[in-house]
């Protein structure tokens, strides 16, 4: 096990074959990057810190009474196919959408989830053009500011649903921003990875 997934391991508690998957994910992802552009050549050297570690701290935070969760904006994806991937060894019932326009990226999404044996599946249409998801927990990582993904929210969130969004050092801006538009609960996480950074945790969001 290299430093990195040792790391991970003791961080999260996954099993060996989730651990396997995420080898498979890394080998993946250096293949394709050499083709598109999935993650900058800076961070692939820091696949399991920047990314994986990134992406899974967010798991955790959604109620586990949820059966559907949806990712906007999967890119490469995370925290996606970082969720889908946990989702088969700790919530085997989740399904797990990643919704993601870019066709190439998309074709990427589905070869990974094809490769590493998930269920779960890509929707390669705009985020604001496909029909309702009414999913129970939605997560998006540097998608867009947070009014804008507040209005994504109430396109695909279910009526109780928790929305989960990693943000960097400018949050409060963003948030005293959206709540000029947008009344809601917020619950805030430190970022494992970002120390300026937090995951906003919100629900009720409604608009004023
Ligand atoms: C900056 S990247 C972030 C990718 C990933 N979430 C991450 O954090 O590494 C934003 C991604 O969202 C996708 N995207 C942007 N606008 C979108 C839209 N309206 N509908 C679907 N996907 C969109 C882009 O193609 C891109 O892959």
């Amino acid at each position: 096990m290299s430093g990195a997934s040792a790391q991970f391991q003791a961080k999260f508690d996954v099993s060996r074959e989730t651990l396997e998957r995420l080898q498979k994910l890394e080998a993946l992802l250096v293949k394709w990057n050499k083709a598109i552009n999935l993650v900058s050549a800076t961070t692939l050297s820091e696949i399991w810190s920047r990314h994986f570690v990134d992406s899974a701290q967010i798991f955790a935070l959604a109620p586990e009474t949820g059966r559907s969760w949806a990712d906007l904006g999967s890119g490469a994806g995370f925290p996606g196919l970082i969720i889908a991937i946990l989702a088969e060894e700790k919530r085997p019932n989740l399904s797990v959408t990643l919704v993601e326009s870019d066709h190439r990226k998309a074709a990427f999404l589905m070869t990974a989830i094809r490769e590493l044996g998930l269920s779960a599946r890509v929707e390669a249409e705009r985020i604001e053009e496909m029909s309702g998801l009414d999913c129970d927990v939605l997560s998006a990582r540097a998608l867009a500011p947070l009014p804008k993904l507040l209005g994504f929210s109430a396109l695909h969130l279910a009526k109780g649903g928790v929305a989960l969004f990693p943000k960097g050092a400018r949050w409060e801006e963003e948030v005293a921003s959206a709540r000029e538009s947008w009344s809601f609960d917020l619950e805030t996480w430190s970022s494992q990875t970002d120390p300026n950074g937090v995951i906003l945790k919100i629900t009720g969001a409604k608009r004023v």
